[in-house]
Parts: structure tokens; C-alpha cells; sequence
């Protein structure tokens, strides 16, 4: 039997590794993840979210390594585990041709909540996630925000201890991933412990602990602040009007921890203060005027240094 205090670990993952014939999807994870967290999951295309979220809910079996959820050992005992579960994907998996009514009704039968505490739950998420008007209408047809909240009132009509989001604020607008945000909060609040993966660097600065993949390793794990504070390096913004150039003549030069184009700007990890000089003088030896400003440490710097470093030492260019 699943049982939550604040003494406990949610999520236990050891050694954790899942293949896909010669792909390596996710490598020798391990992961504590604890009661009322807001946990998040960063990494770029590929670094083995999905899978290791589909691992962690029963979906997929590891190919090795252990997996302790709320107290249930998986694969073996995923059923057990299922009726703690909220699980919400970026497609989130409606009925395009049932209503928004009809949906979480399924979704109540699904879980085997009875019916008049089904009516109960469904009326009081309906007015929560402001689907109380749109009731009637067929989830196909709701806009991308809509079906989020639907998705987001599916995912824990049956009061999960434990909601895994892969994405969920992908196919939304900013103002629908703001409030989709304090929804979360507001779970957290009451409770629920919450592992969510994204690619947004907003998102990901207001989770309580935050872990970074790259290539289905982790590469760091601790709280944004925390991972902030112990950024390798001075970040230092390259101001130039050709930043995809300056870029490549910095690429591998001592010194350079990590690059990354930023919309139209630069930002550059390095070593020390002592490399500035030299690496202004590459920039205009090879024909490109620039000022290197010292920047604040911030998250996008902690990705980029996290994800970036091996393959740069491993001499690959991007
Ligand atoms: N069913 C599968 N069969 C074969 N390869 C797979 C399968 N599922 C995932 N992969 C591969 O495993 C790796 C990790 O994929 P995964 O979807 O977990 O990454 P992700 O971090 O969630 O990426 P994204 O941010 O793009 O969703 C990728 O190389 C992917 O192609």
C-alpha cells in the first residue's frame, strides 16, 4: 500500500538505463525525488525525458536498473501504482469526439470512482480549470489552452499523489503556461508531488529541483538557485552584429567553457577573467568587433555549460 509523509522519497530511480536497439535512451539514472516537490526535467530533443517518464509511470519496461515509485517497485507492480498516478503528455490524450463532460465521466469510470463522488469531482474541476461553460463541447474542437486544462483535470480527477508531465505546456500560448503554472503550484500545495519536464528556462527556474539530461545522463541536479550559484565560469555576453561568426572563431579556443546563441546575442562561459583579453583580440583578428560584458548566471548558462561541455571536450563542433 502506497503510503506520503515528508520523510519519505516519491521516486527512488538507481541505475536506471533503457536501449532501444544500439540507442541508449536513458543511462544509469539515478533520481530522489521527494513529497511536494515541483520537480523538473530539462534537457534538449532526444535526452531521454519521455522515456525515463514512461519508465517511471509503468508504460515501459528498463532495460536495466531499479525503480521505486510511492512505494511500488516497477514494472512488477505498476497496477498497484496506477490508481496514485496522474500521467499528462503534450498531446494530451483526449476524446476529440467526446465533450469535455463526457471525457472526464470516461476518465471517472476509467478509475472507478463512484458515481455520485465522480459527479462531485467532475463539477468541482469543471469550475476550477474554467470548463464549467464549455461542457458541452466536444474536446476536438477546444483551443490548445482548453484542452490543457482538460488534460490537467483528467490527470488528477482521480486525486493522484504523483503527477508525471511530459511537456505539458508545449502546444500552449504564454498566458495559458502561466496559469497552467499556478495550477501546479496550487497541487503542490495540497500536496501533490509533481514531476514535470520542459524546455523552457521560465519553467524550469520555478521548480523546487530541477535536473538536467543530456544524452539519457544526468548531468546536474539540484535547485535552480543552487545549480546558479555553482555555474563553472564567468558568464560574459559577446556584443557584436555577427554573433553566428564570432561564435565559430570562439568555438575550442582556451579558456571558453560553453557558447550559446541567444536570439540575437551571444553568451559566453569562461574560465577566468585572464582569458577575456585574449579571446577579444581572437574576435578581432579575425575581422569581428566586439565587447565582452560581464552577464548574471542564469539558468540558460547552467543548461548550456551542463549540456555542452562533454561534447565540446569530446572536440565536436556544433
Ligand atoms: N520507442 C522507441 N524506439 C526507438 N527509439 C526510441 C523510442 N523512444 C525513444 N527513442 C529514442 O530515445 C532517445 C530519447 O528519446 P526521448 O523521447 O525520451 O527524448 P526526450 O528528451 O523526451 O525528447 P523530446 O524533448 O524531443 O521529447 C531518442 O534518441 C529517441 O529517438
Amino acid at each position: 500500500m502506497a503510503s506520503i509523509d515528508d520523510s519519505a522519497t516519491v521516486i527512488r530511480v538507481r541505475g536506471l538505463s533503457k536501449r532501444f536497439g544500439t540507442t541508449v535512451a536513458v543511462d544509469a539514472l539515478d533520481l530522489d525525488v521527494r513529497p511536494r516537490e515541483v520537480y523538473g526535467f530539462l534537457g534538449p530533443n532526444g535526452s531521454g525525458k519521455s522515456t525515463t517518464l514512461r519508465m517511471l509511470c509503468g508504460l515501459l519496461h528498463p532495460s536495466s536498473g531499479e525503480i521505486e515509485v510511492l512505494g511500488h517497485h516497477l514494472p512488477k507492480d505498476a497496477e498497484g501504482l496506477k490508481r496514485h498516478l496522474g500521467y499528462m503528455t503534450q498531446s494530451f490524450s483526449l476524446y476529440r469526439d467526446l465533450s469535455v463532460n463526457e471525457n472526464l465521466t470516461f476518465l471517472a469510470a476509467v478509475h472507478g470512482l463512484p458515481r455520485k463522488r465522480a459527479h462531485q469531482r467532475i463539477e468541482e474541476l469543471l469550475n476550477r480549470y474554467w470548463l464549467a461553460e464549455l461542457r458541452h463541447q466536444l474536446a476536438g474542437t477546444l483551443s490548445g489552452g482548453q484542452k490543457q486544462r482538460l488534460a490537467l483535470a483528467g490527470a488528477v480527477l482521480h486525486e493522484p499523489d504523483l503527477l508525471l508531465l511530459d511537456e505539458p505546456t508545449s502546444a500552449v500560448d504564454p498566458q495559458s503556461r502561466r496559469e497552467f503554472w499556478e495550477s501546479l503550484f496550487e497541487l503542490a500545495d495540497a500536496g501533490t508531488t509533481i514531476l514535470v519536464s520542459t524546455h523552457y528556462m521560465d519553467e524550469a527556474e520555478r521548480c523546487t529541483r530541477l535536473a538536467i539530461l543530456d544524452r539519457g545522463r544526468l548531468v546536474a541536479d539540484d535547485s535552480p538557485q543552487r545549480l546558479m550559484e555553482a555555474l563553472p565560469g564567468r558568464p560574459l555576453l559577446v556584443e557584436c552584429d555577427r554573433p553566428r561568426q564570432a561564435q565559430q572563431v570562439l568555438e575550442g579556443q582556451p579558456g571558453v567553457i560553453a557558447l550559446a546563441q541567444i536570439g540575437a546575442a551571444l553568451r559566453m562561459l569562461v574560465e577566468d577573467v585572464e582569458y577575456e583579453n585574449p579571446l577579444s583580440e581572437r574576435l578581432r583578428t579575425a575581422g569581428i568587433e566586439a565587447r565582452l560584458v560581464s552577464g548574471t548566471a542564469n539558468l540558460e548558462d547552467v543548461f548550456v555549460a551542463a549540456t555542452r561541455q562533454p561534447r565540446q571536450s569530446a572536440g565536436e563542433a556544433s
